[in-house]
């Protein structure tokens, strides 16, 4: 099920931010062009791993955005954006998210005590985005069902555990070796 996303991740492209080996590719980055295939395995990847009795499904911005409009079409459960920009909404909630190679501030609006969420973004890495994320959302008392990072590259997933004590789903492990990408297991293992 899972052949063109391993495929397009074998091939892609490692670029240097600073120390930090950054693979490229459509998943992630949009870059290069995202085939429908390939999206659509990952819809329904996540539709049938993942825990879909929730009121919505919250992407990250910028690369959680695609994957959950790919998941809204497929099961009529509307989303809502983790956007890099500020709105001053009332309610808006500030997070500052660190990467491996940058950091900005997140805003979360339109997310309500008790509600149940799927939370989806591309990739988890030093786990610096769904840490803060997490904790966040846990505090405003959202219900998280699922906490979806399709790629886990290196440690992400096992530090998100040990900070938070969630488990992400994700569909590939993989990391950059020498590099390239590597492809360690996938969800169908
Ligand atoms: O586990 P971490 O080290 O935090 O890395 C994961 C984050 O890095 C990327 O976001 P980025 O801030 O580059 O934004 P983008 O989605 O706009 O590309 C990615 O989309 C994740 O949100
Ligand atoms: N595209 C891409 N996004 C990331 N987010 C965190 N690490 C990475 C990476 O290596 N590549």
């Amino acid at each position: 099920m899972l052949e063109e996303v391993i495929k397009s991740l074998e091939a892609s492209p490692i670029v240097k931010k600073g120390d930090y080996n950054y693979f490229v590719n459509p998943i992630s980055d949009g870059v290069p062009a995202m085939d429908p295939l390939l999206l659509r395995e990952l819809a329904l990847a996540v539709h049938k791993y993942a825990d879909l009795n929730i009121d919505k499904i919250v992407a990250v911005e910028a690369m959680g955005i695609h994957l959950a409009t790919a998941l809204s079409l497929a099961t009529d459960i509307p989303f809502v954006v983790i956007r890099k920009r500020q709105y001053g909404l009332p309610g808006e909630t500030e997070v500052y998210q660190k990467t491996g190679y940058g950091s900005s501030n997140l805003y979360v609006n339109d997310l309500h005590e008790g509600e149940k969420i799927l939370l989806i973004d591309d990739v988890v890495s030093t786990g610096g985005t769904l840490v803060a994320l997490i904790k966040t959302l846990e505090d405003m008392g959202l219900d998280l069902k699922s906490v979806v990072a399709i790629i886990d590259k290196g440690d992400g997933k096992k530090i998100v555990k040990k900070e938070t004590g969630v488990d992400v789903l994700s569909i590939v492990k993989l990391d950059v070796i020498d590099g390239k990408v590597v492809i360690e297991s996938t969800i169908e293992d």
